[in-house]
């Protein structure tokens, strides 16, 4: 093959340009291919006259014409109003080898001018010229500019996104921590109060997995009702209100409703969620209390309960202490005579019912003995007998005294306080002397005899007490009753079970069995040795009437045991009526035992005679000795004799 040099070459040489002859040819086809498919428009023309050998498919699409209309038209056809500016180009470009220009423009089809840039580059093909031209819409490149700035700024913008999205996921991903890791129950609700999300807390508190509840109206789900059963309307539920309202709300004690349909008493803190400037929904955070208020509940009444006790045992202490001061320390009740047997009879059958009891008897009779010993010999013998004294009450604070008063109730009325019926709530209250409450208290005292209940003085509540009563009187009820002067139906009321204690002077046996109790009694107390109680005593004792029964004998007993004399009893008894003189001239010894009776010497002398006389009777005439009359007289015998002797007769 020959060289540019003409000179011919070696086979190797041959071969050497056969291959660069192929990749002349490869590489024109390549060339081809890429000026064919540029993305710019391109057109290869005849520089001198103008005709177009090619133009590439964008220029095709650029021009809107086909091949066959454009290759074999002169750029002079194209450029029709530019032939100019395109004249000037070709010639640059035809001396310098290139030339670019954004001079030549064409218009639009709307008749507005394209921005245009032109590039030619001139070559030689076969030897003769070409021109190849490259247009570029710099509309379309400036686009592109500002498109490939769009494209960094939003590469960059993507990565601070990136970043922000991987901050708040790593934010989320800490607040989901944190949610599961809560010991309350926490959920959220959206504007329309549906559930968003719950926390493995929340799940286990309602038994509902966070899928059951999310997506679904949580109010109606888990707060439907309220703890007494009600319905619960959704506008008056706090968490609606937080996310409707915007407020925050607290609420103490509410139920949830569980799966199970149980219920969990709760607190919670319903927080509305405000995006923008308006709410979104509502975060609520809630804790069981189920067991808190049920140990606070448990405490509070433990307290109260505390309280009452502590106040019942302080008036209960107070009313033993004054029992233990003003009282005899023992219950039994003595006595050989029918009566007391028949008494006591009557307190076994009794005692262990619940039945009223109406004792009656006169004045130191027994009567609070008995009401005692069937307090004892009952079932409420636990708790205690309470006594009120109907007599010593004063009128205004009857109902005080018997049902208490709320502090304020009256003057005086400092503080509460419970009255004698409350008091004796469980065990007995006894009405001694009941016949002196006033007519109109009675109606209170039949209303809680009828059905237990009563109010304290100043308060509307009612109470209810389980109280068993005995009552003592000595008046007749029953002819008060008659006279009006005590309700008949109270009366009625009391006297269910009646039961009589004798007076002493109708049962004289129970004399001596009675007063060596009583000496017993006073000399331990007095810690004396008892002296004997002879049988001249039990005589003198025996012929005395009592009117003041067994209280009257107990009194005269320890008066005598304080004044004791050498070992020996004296009774300073008034002179029982049977004493008294006969003879109208002589004064009735009634009045002796009168404190202030004062007698001349005749009438001492009298009654020293007829003492000596009744003595002498009681001792069976015998003078000396054991229970002679000396001893029952606590003289000498030789005394004694000598009275006689003065005497004479003693029934002259
Ligand atoms: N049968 C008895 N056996 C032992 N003691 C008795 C007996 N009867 C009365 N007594 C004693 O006599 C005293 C007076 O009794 P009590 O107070 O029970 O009488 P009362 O009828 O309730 O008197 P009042 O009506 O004045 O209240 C008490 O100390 C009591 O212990």
């Amino acid at each position: 093959m020959e060289s540019d040099t003409g000179q011919v070459g070696t086979a190797d040489e041959l071969n050497g340009s056969q291959l660069l002859e192929d990749e002349w040819f490869l590489a024109s086809a390549i060339l081809r291919q890429a000026f064919d498919k540029q993305p710019e428009p391109g057109i290869i023309f005849d520089p001198h006259s103008g005709v177009i050998f090619r133009a590439n498919k964008a220029a095709l699409d650029f021009f809107k014409i086909a091949e066959n209309d454009i290759v074999g038209r002169t750029i002079g056809q194209i450029y029709s109003d530019e032939k100019g500016h395109l004249h000037v180009f070709t010639e640059e470009a035809l001396y310098r080898g290139y030339a670019w220009t954004r001079d030549i423009t064409l218009q639009r089809p709307d008749g507005k001018p394209m921005h245009l840039e032109h590039a030619a580059v001139a070559v030689t093909w076969q030897g003769k010229a070409r021109m190849v031209v490259t247009i570029t819409d710099l509309h379309k490149f400036e686009r592109r500019s500002v498109d490939d700035e769009a494209n960094t700024y939003h590469r960059n913008g993507l990565e601070e996104w990136r970043k922000a999205e991987k901050y708040f996921r790593e934010i989320e991903r800490e607040n989901r921590l944190i949610l599961a890791a809560a010991g309350e129950g926490i959920y959220g609700v959206n504007a329309d109060g549906v559930t968003t999300f719950l926390n493995p807390a929340a799940e286990m508190m309602l038994g509902y997995s966070a899928a059951e509840l999310v997506g679904r109206d949580m109010h109606s789900i888990i707060h439907h009702h309220k703890a007494d059963g009600s319905l619960y309307d959704e506008t008056e539920c706090p968490i609606y209100n937080a996310f409707r309202k915007g407020t925050l709300h607290t609420v103490d004690d509410e139920v949830f409703w569980r799966k199970n349909n149980t219920s969990i008493r709760v607190e919670y803190t319903s927080t509305p969620i405000v995006d923008e400037g308006s709410v979104v929904g509502a975060v609520i955070v809630f804790r069981e209390i189920t067991q808190r208020k049920r140990d606070e509940e448990q405490l509070k009444a433990a307290l109260e309960e505390n309280a009452r006790l502590r106040e019942r045992l302080e008036m209960e202490n107070a009313y033993l202490q004054e029992e233990i001061r003003s009282h005899i320390n023992h219950y039994n009740i003595l006595g050989n005579s029918q009566a007391i047997e028949n008494v006591l009879k009557q307190i076994e059958l009794v005692a262990p019912t619940d039945a009223n009891v109406l004792i009656t008897g006169e004045s130191g009779t027994g009567k609070e003995l008995v009401a005692r010993a069937i307090h004892q010999a009952s079932e409420r013998r636990d708790r205690p007998l309470i006594r009120v004294n109907c007599a010593a009450v004063p009128r205004e604070l009857f109902e005080s005294e018997f049902f208490g008063h709320v502090k304020g109730a009256f003057t005086g009325a400092l503080r509460d306080r419970i009255g004698r019926f409350e008091l004796a709530n469980g065990g007995t209250i006894f009405l001694d002397e009941v016949g002196e409450i006033p007519l109109d208290l009675q109606s209170k005292l039949l209303r809680v005899l009828q059905d237990q209940h009563f109010e304290r003085v100043g308060e509307e509540k009612t109470r209810e007490v389980d109280v068993r009563i005995i009552a003592a009187t000595n008046r007749d009820l029953k002819k008060e009753a008659s006279a009006k002067r005590f309700r008949e139906d109270l009366f009625f009321r009391l006297n269910v079970f009646p039961i009589e204690c004798l007076a002493l002077r109708d049962r004289p046996s129970d004399i001596p069995i009675l007063a060596d109790h009583f000496l017993e009694t006073v000399c331990s107390r007095l810690n004396i040795k008892k002296p004997t109680l002879t049988k001249a005593n039990i005589k003198v004792l025996s012929a005395y009437d009592w009117p003041g029964n067994a209280r009257e004998l107990q009194n005269v007993i320890e008066r005598s045991a304080i004044l004791l004399r050498e070992e020996k009893l004296s009774f300073n008894l008034p002179v029982p009526e049977e004493l008294s003189f006969d003879a109208p001239d002589e004064i009735c010894l009634k009045d002796v035992g009168k404190q202030n009776a004062i007698l001349t010497a005749a009438e001492l002398a009298a009654l020293e005679k007829k003492n000596i006389k009744r003595a002498l009777e009681a001792a069976g005439g015998r003078v000396s000795g054991k229970d002679g009359a000396a001893e029952m007289l606590q003289m000498k015998a030789t005394t004694l004799y000598s009275r006689l002797k003065k005497i004479g007769d003693l029934n002259g």
